[in-house]
């Protein structure tokens, strides 16, 4: 997969694709069948994607909470692993929002990107105040000279699936919700990063990971899936994690920290990817260690029952 981040200034052979436009966020069923859809509408064409860095809410709303599934690294792994051949990561600034639906599309799409054909979902709105509508959009390829594909959206029972709705079920607790509207189990990646060293004198040492930048989950206890992901532990395990501030330890900056079942070993500095399965409890501030450590106990017991039953 090739990333293109200048729509200015494109190969020939990064030009002609059959792309879908979106933001992305999650990669979820939605995303990924007008994937399907760009993947289809033509065969020989490389598949691309449109999408903007940073998302246009960070770009609007630089101070707002941070809200996103994954990072845009993780966004392109799982783009790469649908089949995309051409990511074009534009970066969304004053310059590009501004541009009107008729300038986006003339000289993003037909001009800048060569795009022959585009695939958007049908709330899809483009351009200086979300004005232009995805039929708009298919005006002005007929006009412009590339094909337009309206895909129908996809739903979950009665809600449509959304990267917004995802973000309210992880909110919420509802990590199976999630995996359902994503059609994969939301999932945390990163590097292990240094903690307090007081999980190994509870008796259970825990990976920690940072949130910064991601959506985080409802604070409280999962049982996870946890694939490390290279060094001489690579593998998948079962686990632990709990997610939040640790009230029992003082306020701290929200992570997220994974006891790792049947593993010993050191994990500093590894990538892991960390699945939340079911959300068990919320974090509490207990009277005493021993009465926090009988209670990870009990937690372990359940995570292990529930993951065992996957
Ligand atoms: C399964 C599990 C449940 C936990 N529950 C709580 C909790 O309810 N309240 C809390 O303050 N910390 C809780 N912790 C977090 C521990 O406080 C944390 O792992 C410990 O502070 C170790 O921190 P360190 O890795 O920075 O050394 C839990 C940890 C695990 C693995
Ligand atoms: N449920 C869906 N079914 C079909 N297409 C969808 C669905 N959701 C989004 N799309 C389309 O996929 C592309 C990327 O979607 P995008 O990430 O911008 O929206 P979203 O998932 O609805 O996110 P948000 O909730 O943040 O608005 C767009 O063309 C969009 O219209």
């Amino acid at each position: 997969m090739r990333i293109i981040r200048d729509y200015k200034y494109v190969n020939k052979a990064d030009r002609g694709a059959s792309a879908a436009i979106g933001n992305f966020d999650g990669v979820h069923l939605g995303h990924q069948s007008v994937i399907d859809i760009a993947r289809s509408a033509a065969p020989d064409a490389p598949l691309g994607i449109v999408t903007f860095e940073p998302h246009p809410r960070e770009f609007f709303a630089p101070e707002a909470p941070p809200f996103r599934l994954t990072s845009s690294d993780t966004r392109a792994h799982r783009l790469e692993k649908l089949g995309v051949e051409r990511l074009y990561e534009l970066p969304f600034n004053a310059t590009l929002s501004g541009l009107t639906p008729r300038a986006f599309a003339q000289d993003v799409i037909a001009d800048g990107l060569g795009l022959a054909h585009v695939v958007i979902g049908a709330d899809f709105c483009f351009g200086k105040g979300r004005a232009g509508t995805a039929q708009d959009l298919k005006a002005f390829g007929a006009e412009m000279g590339f094909g337009v594909t309206i895909a129908p959206l996809i739903q979950n029972g009665d809600a449509q699936v959304s990267s917004t709705s995802i973000r309210n079920a992880l909110s919420e607790g509802r990590p199976r919700d999630a995996a359902a509207m994503l059609g994969h189990w939301h999932r945390i990646d990163g590097p292990v990063i240094g903690g307090d060293q007081r999980g190994r004198d509870l008796g259970f040492p825990t990976a920690n990971m940072s949130l910064d930048g991601l959506h985080p989950p409802k604070f409280g206890v999962y049982a996870v899936l946890v694939d490390v992901l290279e060094g001489p532990h690579k593998g998948s395990y079962h686990g632990a994690a709990s997610v939040g501030v640790r009230p029992m330890f003082g306020i701290n900056k929200a992570n997220i920290e994974t006891f790792l079942f049947d593993f010993s070993g050191d994990l500093y500095g590894t990538e892991l990817s960390v699945a939340l399965v079911d959300f068990l409890r919320p974090e509490e501030n207990y009277d005493s260690i021993e009465a926090l450590v009988a209670q990870i106990d009990k937690d372990c017991a359940q995570c292990r029952a529930i993951l065992s039953a996957l």
